[in-house]
């Protein structure tokens, strides 16, 4: 069994512990009065290369990266250093995260935020809005086609917007297919999670630039991310980086600065 099948099984788990806890007609009653998403997509759209920092503790390829005793606190850094976008790791079992540091975040900045989980059923895109996200991640990979479809229409009339990952020629096909307006292309292969920075180089032609293109992984600083933005990066995921550094705000900032260098302005 993959790394990655081993972490849908116990999210699939998790998942119907919850349900069983609140049933889907509560979990839509407490939506009613969530706060509209905001535009996600449009955030990314931005001129210049946008920064989607991200709070994780966890990595099944790392183990500990950080305590992060205080998600709100490190999310107000990645606002402060102008992050677009921050995704925040709610899976428990391997990346110690959970839907309580979404609640947390989302009362802390008001930034767009990502609910990154291993999305497999549209319970959890409901719970996603209760919990104030307002973009989702979707990974071709963990989804079977009919099912990748179905998600990434019921997240679009929720009004989030899917982040839909993939990590191969197919899976951006496939991505394309279901109708993805915003496509991650994962440096990380999620059944081996080895890392292959040139994944982006070789999978960003493959997806039309009326498309958002983020580069998720393995940026470790500015210059990773110049690269990405060489290969038509619009957007990239940062972690790792971002967690294990001491000045997280710094850290975005200066990403962020280098995404916004003039020629990497408007580009088509
Ligand atoms: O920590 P890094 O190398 O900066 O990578 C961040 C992000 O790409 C990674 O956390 C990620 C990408 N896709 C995922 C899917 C599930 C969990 C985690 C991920």
């Amino acid at each position: 069994m993959s790394v990655l099948d081993e972490i849908v099984g116990g999210v699939r788990a998790d998942l119907a512990d919850r349900q069983a806890a609140t049933p889907l007609e509560r979990l839509k009653k407490l939506a009613e009065s969530a706060p509209r998403p905001q535009d996600a997509a449009a955030a990314l759209r931005r001129p210049g290369v946008q920064v989607v920092a991200e709070v994780k503790r966890s990595s099944p390829s790392k183990g500990e990266l950080a305590t992060i005793t205080d998600p709100a606190a490190l999310a107000r850094d990645y606002a402060d250093g102008g992050a677009a976008l921050i995704s925040v790791l709610t899976e428990q079992r391997r990346f110690n995260g959970s839907l309580a540091d979404l609640d947390a975040v989302r009362a802390a900045v008001p930034t767009p935020l990502l609910r990154k989980d291993f999305i497999v059923s549209s319970y959890q895109l409901w719970e996603a809005r209760v919990h104030g996200a307002d973009a989702v991640l979707l990974i071709v990979a963990a989804l079977e086609q009919e099912a990748l479809v179905s998600l990434v229409e019921r997240a679009h009339s929720l009004g989030l917007t899917p982040l839909v990952e993939v990590h191969t020629e197919d899976e951006v096909e496939r991505a394309l297919d279901a109708g993805a307006t915003v496509v991650g292309v994962n440096a990380r292969d999620l059944k081996t999670l080895q890392v292959d920075r040139d994944t982006f180089a070789r999978l960003a032609p493959l997806i039309p630039s009326d498309r958002v293109r983020v580069a998720e992984s393995g940026v470790r600083g500015p210059h990773d991310l110049l690269a990405y933005a060489g290969h038509g990066a619009d957007a990239v995921l940062v972690g790792e980086s971002l967690v294990r550094g001491r000045h997280p705000r710094d850290a975005v900032a200066d990403l962020v600065t280098a995404g916004a260098h003039p020629a990497l302005r408007d580009r088509g």
